[in-house]
């Protein structure tokens, strides 16, 4: 879905400065105005994605209140608009107020207009991946609720699960890890009648193999040593609600004779018991293993699997959905710069390309964690790709250094030295920081023969 026109339309009394730009920016289809008023009728007329708006308006040249005023305008008719706002060199105040006004950016004058076009550049492909998100909202419905996700695809999953959420189906969710299967798993639960009943996940492949059965069909007391107690399973404590198996490729072959149990008749007998619990719950699976591959090796049960795939759903991986990295993106980094208390102007241009170049093979869990540790460490005003640990080079994903110790070495000196900077040499805070033990990070500066004042 591309827009048909990319309409520019550039605020500036400074007609030298306007013939500069039109020549410049000719690729776009450009539409100036001089003032306030112009630049309002302007913005009806041709509904620009993208403004240039210079804060010194007349007829106030000189202050930057006429600027402001027109920025709030543009937003309060057009919010959508992406306004960059063009400041007086080391104006920083007036940049950072008119971002918190809702500008998309601001650049500082004399314009280099190969910098601005890149500024202009990016902010028309934000503006058309938003409206090609509200134009697929529209047409088939938005994400579901605690989930982000603007490509067709991810869309076409949600649908699909709204669909699948009110039947009782025991339902197979497919998809590599980090993909958001349980994110999918508790958007099933929540749109089904057992939304008021409890979610229970167990992680198959997390348990060791000889405490998962009592975990999952509980135990009596005296069933081992140490059974104290009778304790109920997970299955058990799902009652009346759903029951997630995450890793259910992993599941013991010891184990899944008495689960397939379980799914045909619904009912479960406790380790060391002999009563059968009648148990109500939706079942849900999830695995990134291929099943079909653990059948044929033998490792998996052929009619356990028919019975957990009543219905199956496939999560694409992130690098397949297209336009669903940057929006994920965007979203953490505002969740991680308010739940830190961290002021930070956004991510920068060149780690906005390096996020859509990477492969993400830890898909949305990797995207997470990464703009999380970003924006912590981060020593500017923007997230760079630096902070991300991405390259900005199309091997971005391939590491260059000699072995994969080497690239953690070298990432660990780097988040070593930046938050010793950030402390200001203080080893306390730094250790806070970067969620260590102080004589933990006290070995690793040793590994690294740094000084805290070296930094
Ligand atoms: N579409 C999404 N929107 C918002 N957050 C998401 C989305 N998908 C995944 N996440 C977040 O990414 C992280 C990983 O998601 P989740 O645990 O659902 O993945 P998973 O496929 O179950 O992983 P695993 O295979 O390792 O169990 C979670 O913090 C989750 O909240």
């Amino acid at each position: 879905m591309k827009r048909h026109t990319a309409t520019l339309m550039i605020v500036e009394d400074d007609l030298a400065l306007q013939r500069q730009l039109r020549w410049s920016f000719d690729s776009y289809e450009l539409v100036f105005a001089e003032n306030r008023g112009d630049a309002i009728a302007t913005l009806r007329r041709h509904e620009p994605q993208v403004v240039v708006l210079d804060l010194g308006l007349p007829p106030e040249q000189d202050g930057v209140e006429e600027g402001m005023r027109a920025l709030s305008e543009i937003l309060r008719l057009a919010p959508e608009t992406k306004v960059i706002v063009a400041t007086g060199n080391g104006e920083d105040d007036n940049a950072l107020r008119a971002i918190a006004l809702g500008a998309y950016d601001f650049y500082p004058k004399p314009i280099d207009t190969a910098v601005l076009g890149l500024i202009i550049a990016r902010a028309f492909h934000i503006a058309d991946l938003e409206s090609q998100n509200r134009a697929l909202r529209h047409s088939t419905g938005g994400p579901l609720e605690g989930l982000i996700a603007a490509s067709d695809v991810m869309l076409k999953v949600c649908r699909l699960v709204e669909k699948v959420a009110p039947t009782n189906a025991t339902t197979l969710l497919l998809g590599e890890t980090g993909s958001g299967k349980e994110v999918l798993a508790r958007a099933l639960h929540n749109l089904s009648a057992r939304r008021d009943g409890r979610f229970v996940a167990i992680n198959c492949a997390a348990i060791p193999e000889n405490l998962l059965e009592s975990e999952l069909f509980g135990y009596e007391k005296g069933a081992f040593t140490g059974a104290n107690r009778q304790s109920p399973g997970k299955i058990e404590l799902a009652q009346g609600g759903t029951l997630f198996l995450d890793e259910i490729g992993d599941m013991p072959a010891s184990l899944q004779a008495k689960m397939l149990r379980f799914l045909q008749e619904r009912v479960v007998e406790r380790v060391g018991g002999r009563e059968e619990i009648p148990v109500d719950v939706r079942v849900i699976c999830a695995t990134h293993r291929d099943l079909t591959a653990r059948i044929a090796e033998g490792e998996f049960r052929e009619d356990l699997f028919y019975r957990v795939a009543e219905i199956s759903i496939t999560i694409p991986p992130l690098r397949e959905r297209d336009g669903d990295v940057v929006v994920l993106a965007k979203a953490f980094f505002e969740k991680a710069a308010a739940t830190n208390g961290i002021t930070l102007r956004g991510l920068a241009p060149e780690a906005i390309v390096a996020i859509e170049r990477y492969s993400w093979p830890g898909n949305v869990r990797e995207l997470e964690h990464r703009i999380n540790r970003a924006v912590i460490m981060a020593d500017g005003k923007f997230v760079t790709a630096a902070d991300l640990g991405l390259n900005t080079t199309s091997e971005s994903d391939t590491p260059l250094r000699l072995n994969l110790r080497q690239v953690r070495d070298e990432a660990e000196r780097g988040a070593l030295e930046r938050a010793l900077r950030m402390a200001e040499g203080n080893v306390s805070k730094a250790s806070r920081l970067l969620g260590v033990s102080r004589p933990a990070l006290y070995d690793m500066m040793r590994k690294h023969s740094m000084q805290p004042s070296q930094v």
